[in-house]
């Protein structure tokens, strides 16, 4: 058994472990630092834009993980998996008999896919996480006719904007699409483009709702050993074209599936039983039905765990053993949130959590005080779905607003669809979609709680150039 010591030790090369690493890089370059990966490949992060301070865009690929040694030349890189943690001597053991003393560790092990049950039953039941399982389904799109897919967030919506050529019935459990980053009315305007609506309606509507907790339909991720796909991943799938399939999508809402089964000699081999009653016959079935943290490993003494399964996490991203820190898909966010931020298991928080991480392991062998960074005070999200634009910022749908609160829309078909979440004339949160350029206007009215009251709808008036209000 070979033994390694060092001050940082950062288990997973995803976004979370190579953020924590590059931090560690700039803070402490003089330190050991070890990082185990299970990959030889871990995730870069490139191409930084902010739309404003809080509001950031990037793309993220795959390099090699050797790459990370230009930056941090102390870097000692472990290609292996963490096995058990003893946390009283404070070593981590790997799979391949590897013994590694260290000072403070940070846990970035990622998440796994959540799938729906039946799935460790049949291989043609599957989720979608890493490289290994894009091809697996490149694979299975290539010979495929009919796909069912099952879920209502990220991946699905991806899935289903990039593919062609086969017959796609979406199984969703809520009454219109892409739940987990939408409302229902941004639904309606993401669904032209699934539609492929050619009808150009560029009149732009206003409107005022005035709504309660219990009208309006909160979509919050509740729940909310392989490194996750970055923005893109779907892209592979587009030249995917199966020899036989029809392209046509049905989406049955208000549905999930109740089991599956394999069948023999009939035009499918797999037959669907839904919760409606109705059964369908496909080749595969897709589960994009969330992750969950993946701790893949033991521990002499267990530290403890948030509601989702995660590691409990404090503002510092600290556990409940002081030189144990976590962050990205596998940490649980367990401090009291600002009142405009929420945990969501996404590339953007994973990066956000490692550099934190970095710092507060950093302050605790310098023995130093540190503070948690402003970017928690403000949930942001940027993506495309369904080829738009999409930006998500604070309560955008009015998670956790237990009051009344109003909403202001303006929609332009297949232009924009810009949501506000007012709360006592202040906003709260809010969702863009297209080239709004509205973004750092509403990071401000969210962080600075302006009281929006005296102007009215004009907020939201696209003859008036709102950001004049507030020069
Ligand atoms: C298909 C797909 C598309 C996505 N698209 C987006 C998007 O558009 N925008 C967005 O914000 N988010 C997106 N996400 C979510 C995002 O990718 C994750 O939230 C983020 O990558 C999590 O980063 P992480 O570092 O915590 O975990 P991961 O990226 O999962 O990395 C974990 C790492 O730990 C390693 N590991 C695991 N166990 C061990 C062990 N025992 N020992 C050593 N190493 C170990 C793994 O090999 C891996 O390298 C997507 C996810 C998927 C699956
Ligand atoms: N563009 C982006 O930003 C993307 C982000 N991602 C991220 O990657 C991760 C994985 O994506 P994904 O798998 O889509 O996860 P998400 O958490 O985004 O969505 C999971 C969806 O599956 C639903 N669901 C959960 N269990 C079941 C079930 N048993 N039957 C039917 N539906 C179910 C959930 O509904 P409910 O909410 O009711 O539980 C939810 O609609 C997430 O962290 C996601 O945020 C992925 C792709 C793109």
């Amino acid at each position: 058994m070979s033994k390694l010591n060092s001050k940082y030790l950062i288990v997973g090369g995803g976004i979370a472990g190579v953020t924590c690493v590059e931090t560690l890089a700039i803070l402490h370059p003089g330190a050991t630092l070890i990082i185990i990966t299970a990959s030889s490949l871990v995730k870069n992060v490139s191409n930084i834009t902010f739309y404003a301070k809080t509001i950031v865009k990037f793309d993220v690929s795959e390099t090699e993980a050797s790459s990370l040694k230009k930056i941090h030349p102390n870097l000692h890189i472990v290609y292996d998996s963490l096995r058990h943690l003893d946390n009283t001597h404070k070593i981590a053991y790997t799979d391949g008999g590897i013994e590694i003393t260290f000072e403070v560790i940070c846990i970035c092990t990622g998440g796994v896919p959540k799938l729906i049950s039946d799935s460790k039953k049949f291989s043609r039941i599957f989720g979608i996480r890493d490289t290994e399982s894009v091809e697996n389904f490149q694979e299975k799109l290539r010979n495929g006719r009919r796909m069912v897919v099952v879920g209502n967030g990220g991946i699905a919506s991806e899935i289903i904007h990039a593919t062609r050529g086969i017959e796609k019935i979406w199984v969703v459990r809520d009454d219109y699409i892409s739940a987990t980053f939408v409302d229902p009315g941004a639904a309606e305007f993401l669904q032209d483009s699934v539609k492929n609506c050619k009808e150009k309606q560029e009149n732009t509507v206003l409107r005022r709702h005035i709504f309660s907790e219990e009208d309006t339909l909160v979509s919050v991720n509740k729940n909310l050993k392989s490194a996750a796909l970055g923005p893109d991943w779907y892209r592979k799938l587009e030249n995917v074209i199966s020899s036989e399939g029809k392209q046509e999508l049905e989406i049955i809402y208000k549905t999930e599936v109740e089991s599956v089964i394999e069948k023999e000699n009939t035009s499918y081999p797999l037959y669907v039983k839904l919760s409606n009653g109705k059964a369908i016959e496909c080749d595969f079935v897709i589960s994009a039905t969330g992750v969950e943290p993946a701790v893949n490993f033991t521990w002499d003494k267990e530290p403890v765990f948030g509601k989702d399964g995660g590691i409990a996490v404090n503002e510092l991203q600290q556990t409940s053993i002081p030189h144990v820190f976590a962050a990205g898909d596998v940490a649980s966010a367990s401090w009291e949130h600002s009142a405009h931020w929420f945990q969501l298991r996404l590339w953007t928080q994973a990066r956000q959590m490692g550099a934190m991480a970095a710092k507060a392991m950093h302050a605790k062998i310098n023995k130093e005080d540190v503070l948690q960074d402003f970017c928690f005070e403000l949930f942001t999200h940027c993506t495309t779905l369904f080829g738009h634009r999409v930006v998500l910022l604070g309560k955008y749908n009015g998670q956790g607003l237990d009051k009344k609160y109003e909403i202001l829309l303006r929609v332009t078909r297949g232009h924009e669809y810009i949501k506000f979440v007012l709360q006592n004339g202040k906003l709260q949160g809010a969702i863009l979609i297209g080239e709004t350029d509205l973004e750092e206007m509403c990071e401000n009215l969210i962080l600075d709680q302006i009281d929006l009251t005296p102007y009215g709808d004009d907020i939201l008036n696209p003859d008036i150039d709102i950001d004049d209000y507030f020069d």
